[in-house]
């Protein structure tokens, strides 16, 4: 309620908020202050068209109430609000500090019909929802709680403040335990206070308990191979457990096939959880499978880590945290592979082999399709990840080659 009661007293002139106007570009940054000041040029192309101007944001002290509403607002005005209405991301945040984000969204309505305002009004009868309007005058802009006409509201008026680009974009405040989980505890406890709501964490939490402690035994070399869908992982995979005679595992385990549907309608903090929890359970056969053979895995931590933070981080590449951050370091409580092999290829040729293949696509997959940006973010976070970092193979070349290579590869560096 903390969060609420500061929103709804107005101050806010602390926080920074980040609209993604056009994700091409940097974020749109501004400040707030008692004192009218003039929107720059940039802040104009948002504040000074014609239209009704909203934003909102959700707070709770439950996160996963919080994870869930705000993806159920998303929906709600993607699908209710009219083709004039602009809706982006926006957040509020305090710059570099972590865990300071409260995310949500601006619109922008060019419609002449009340469609926003009673898609607002119905919002914000949610204890969790605080929504703002904004107003021109002249070369000003300001921001005061939105109540709808037939309530009576006491509200302060804060003027637009443009202001400086923030260092670290802020969707990478708060991935730490939201997005990637850095010690097995952290993303079963999401699971546990998800068990009210989603009966089906309980038994995948089961599963993870029934997992043995396994300290890996100086056994068989395990080889992880990732990449994005289509790369030809599963190729390689089959064809290095039937060269190197391996045992060949998945993360996620098939144990939580029947769980993954389920989890992948969920918001992010509630799905990466799940992947974060199929990778400990992964790690538990692992270390009794390398006992016996070599062990081949096909996707494991740098698939988690970098398909949440490329999903997680708005925009361009340039917003991903930067090299070398903690960000993208391997979880210390995690068994880790002697080699991770990153197969790579062009977009042209992945769309080809996806075309070819004629098979369904998660949604991610489908929109890494369509997203461009979303692509580059993702292989991008994958090469950052470090200890173990991957290797980069080209794997445009036919199977066999791909093969060759990677044998060559192994033998190298596991001496196989
Ligand atoms: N080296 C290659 N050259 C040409 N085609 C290939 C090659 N490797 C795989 N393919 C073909 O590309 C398609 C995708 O391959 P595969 O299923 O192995 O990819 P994947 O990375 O496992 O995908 P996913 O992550 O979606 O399971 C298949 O039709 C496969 O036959
Ligand atoms: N260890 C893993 C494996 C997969 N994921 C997520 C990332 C993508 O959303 C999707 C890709 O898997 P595929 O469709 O190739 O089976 O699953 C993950 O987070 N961690």
């Amino acid at each position: 309620m903390l969060q609420r009661a500061m929103f709804r007293c107005g101050q806010l002139s602390s926080r920074v908020f980040a609209v993604e106007f056009d994700l091409r570009t940097q974020p749109l940054y501004f400040t707030l202050s008692s004192n009218p000041q003039e929107l720059h040029h940039a802040h104009q192309q948002l504040f000074g068209d014609d239209g009704k101007l909203f934003s909102l944001h959700v707070h709770s002290d439950s996160r996963i109430e919080k994870a869930q509403a705000h993806a159920e607002i998303k929906h709600k005005l993607c699908v209710t609000l009219s083709q004039d209405c602009d809706v982006f991301e926006a957040s509020s945040f305090i710059p570099d500090v972590k865990n300071s984000v409260v995310k949500g969204f601006f619109i922008r309505d060019k419609s002449t019909t009340t469609l926003s305002e009673d898609t607002l009004k119905t919002l914000q009868q949610s204890k969790s929802v605080c929504v703002f309007s904004y107003k021109r005058e002249g070369e000003y802009c300001w921001q005061e709680l939105w109540s709808p006409v037939d309530q009576v509201q006491e509200s302060v008026r804060q003027y637009i403040t443009p202001a400086a680009a923030a260092e670290h974009h802020p969707s990478t405040l708060n991935i730490r335990n939201s997005d990637v989980f850095y010690c097995m505890d952290e993303a079963y406890k999401v699971l546990q206070e998800c068990t009210d709501i989603i009966p089906e964490s309980k038994e995948v939490l089961k599963l993870v308990d029934e997992q043995l402690e396994t300290s890996r035994a100086d056994g068989f070399p395990v080889i992880v191979i990732e990449g994005l869908d289509a790369t030809g992982k599963t190729t390689l995979t089959e064809a290095l457990r039937e060269s190197l005679n391996a045992t060949l595992l998945k993360s996620p385990p098939q144990c939580l096939a029947p769980f993954r549907q389920r989890f992948d309608s969920e918001p992010p903090l509630i799905r990466r959880a799940f992947y974060a929890l199929g990778n400990y359970i992964t790690a538990a056969h692992i270390g009794k499978e390398s006992l016996r053979a070599p062990v081949i895995v096909d996707r494991y931590w740098h698939s988690t880590a970098a398909y949440a933070i490329a999903t997680a981080v708005g925009g361009r590449v340039e917003n991903l945290p930067k090299p070398g951050s903690e960000l993208y370091r391997w979880p210390e409580d995690l068994l880790q592979p002697n080699l991770v092999l990153l197969l790579t290829v062009s977009p042209e040729e992945r769309l080809r082999r996806l075309r070819d293949r004629g098979q369904d696509k998660t949604v991610e997959e489908a929109e890494l399709e369509i997203n461009q940006l979303f692509r580059l973010k993702v292989e991008e976070a994958y090469k950052r990840i470090q200890n173990p970092a991957c290797i980069i193979v080209d794997a445009s070349p036919s199977p066999q080659e791909v093969l060759q290579q990677v044998q060559h590869l192994i033998r190298n560096k596991c001496h196989l």
